[in-house]
């Protein structure tokens, strides 16, 4: 495990660059394996769970190698072969290999994945889906067995709640069996749409990404024709737009879609903040003051449960109460006893999130329980006074792209280090 350690106070200037989306990434990795030619992905993340997928494919004979953003994986030369348990426990997004293994093989064993510490996270869709589309599904100790011998059918798939996880692996499983299927009540998330833009290219025949409603005609055989470049990570940029916000001194963030976090900047604009909103790029001016806000997460195009712990740091310094109520995830609470310890004003009452105007925020001893309650701390030891510790600074690192680097550029001061 390793620990991050933020000097506190620096105020940020310059620019920053965002990174591939890690949940387009985690969820196009897996999908490679279902191409019969190599493939090649760029502006990928250099994130912990890329390296975890690379030793997951590796398991299968599936050859990968990334540098300077270019990630190359051979897919064809797999073979059938258990997979690394310690791997996929280290994310959540392994699960995807159900749907990728049972496309092209029609069975797959996959230990129960890991992923954040947010709440209870059921996979009963995905297996509905797998059920649906032809495949049995046994489970024996923290283990799914899906076999579908005759192999898979188009079918109609009707998704009981707006789940990501559950709407990639139905396309995934979908893309390669015989006929149609319908998948309704799907997820709308960008990274969606940018797996089925990946899979499309290959030949694969998905109408409908974007949408509720997605159609997938399934194909024999799918064929790499050109490098796919990865959409820009809406979370990171969230981060940063927090981040800037808090402590900037004029920050410009470039590569961003402005388009997939109109639901976070609408809630900054009203907070107060300025911000200059180009075609893939936005400014963050000095922020003087800030009025309080109220935030309450849904599926997209709603403001996304993963920003609203990496908006809260911001919410501190505004005069006055905001609330955050997470309907996706309303046990994502495990930031607040750690931002106490810095001082921030902060609680859970009835299903809310209240966080009151802080004084000034100082360093501590904390702990990440996941990836965005590690954000918030760390925007929260950019902001205070002193040294703050962030162990288990691993949940940070699954998901944000060199950040170490990119935050000394802006003139912050952090380090990670392994634990004692
Ligand atoms: C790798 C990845 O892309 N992770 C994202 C993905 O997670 P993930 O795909 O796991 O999240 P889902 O969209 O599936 O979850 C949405 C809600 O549906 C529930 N549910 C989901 C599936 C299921 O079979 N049964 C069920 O009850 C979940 O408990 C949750 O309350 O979307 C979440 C919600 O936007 C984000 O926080 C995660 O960053
Ligand atoms: C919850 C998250 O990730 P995962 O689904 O990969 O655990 C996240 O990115 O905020």
């Amino acid at each position: 495990m390793k620990k991050m350690i933020i000097k506190g106070g620096n105020r940020l200037a310059g620019e920053v660059t965002i990174g591939g989306a890690k949940n387009s990434t985690v969820a196009l990795i897996p999908a490679a394996i279902l191409a019969d030619t190599p493939v090649q992905f760029d502006t990928v993340p250099d994130i912990l769970d890329v390296h975890n997928l690379m030793i997951i494919l590796e398991s299968m004979n599936v050859k990968s190698s990334f540098t300077h953003g270019v990630l190359d994986v051979d897919p064809t030369q797999i073979i059938e072969a258990e997979l690394p348990s310690k791997a996929i426990k280290s994310l959540r997004a392994s699960y995807y290999f159900m749907g990728a293994l049972l496309g092209r093989f029609h069975r797959a064993t996959v230990t129960f994945p890991g992923g954040d510490n947010i709440g209870p996270r059921p996979i009963d869709q995905h297996l509905k889906a797998f059920m649906a589309l032809g495949a049995t599904v046994s489970e024996d100790n923290g283990t799914v067995h899906l076999d579908a011998p005759q192999g898979l059918h188009g079918a109609r798939i009707f998704m009981d709640m707006v789940s990501v996880g559950a709407t990639i692996n139905a396309i995934l499983a979908a893309v390669r069996a015989e006929g149609t299927t319908v998948i309704e009540n799907a997820a709308r998330e960008p990274e969606i749409i940018d797996l089925a833009t990946f899979l499309n290219n290959m030949g694969a025949q998905i109408r409908g990404a974007g949408t509720d409603v997605i159609r997938i005609t399934g194909v024999q055989t799918m064929q790499s024709m050109n490098t796919h470049t990865i959409i820009a990570d809406r979370i990171e940029t969230g981060t940063y737009l927090s981040l800037a916000a808090a402590m900037g001194d004029g920050v410009m963030i470039n590569n961003v879609i402005p388009e997939h976090i109109e639901a976070y900047t609408s809630k900054m604009i009203d907070m107060g903040v300025d911000l200059q909103i180009g075609i893939d790029r936005i400014y963050v001016p000095t922020v003087h003051d800030l009025k309080p806000t109220i935030v309450k997460t849904m599926p997209y195009p709603g403001f996304a449960t993963d920003l609203q712990q990496p908006l809260t740091p911001l919410m501190s310094r505004a005069a006055g109460e905001s609330r955050v109520v997470d309907t996706i995830y309303p046990k994502r609470v495990k930031h607040i006893p750690e931002l106490q310890k810095m001082g921030m004003d902060i609680s859970a009452q009835d299903g809310s999130i209240l966080v009151r105007q802080s004084q000034q925020l100082r360093g501590a001893d904390v702990k990440a329980a996941e990836i965005r309650a590690g954000a918030s701390l760390m925007i929260a030891g950019l902001m205070a006074e002193g040294t703050t510790i962030i162990h288990n600074a691993d949940h940070i690192l699954r998901g944000y792209d060199r950040i170490v680097w990119k935050l000394n550029r802006l003139n912050a001061d952090v380090a990670i280090e392994d634990e004692d």
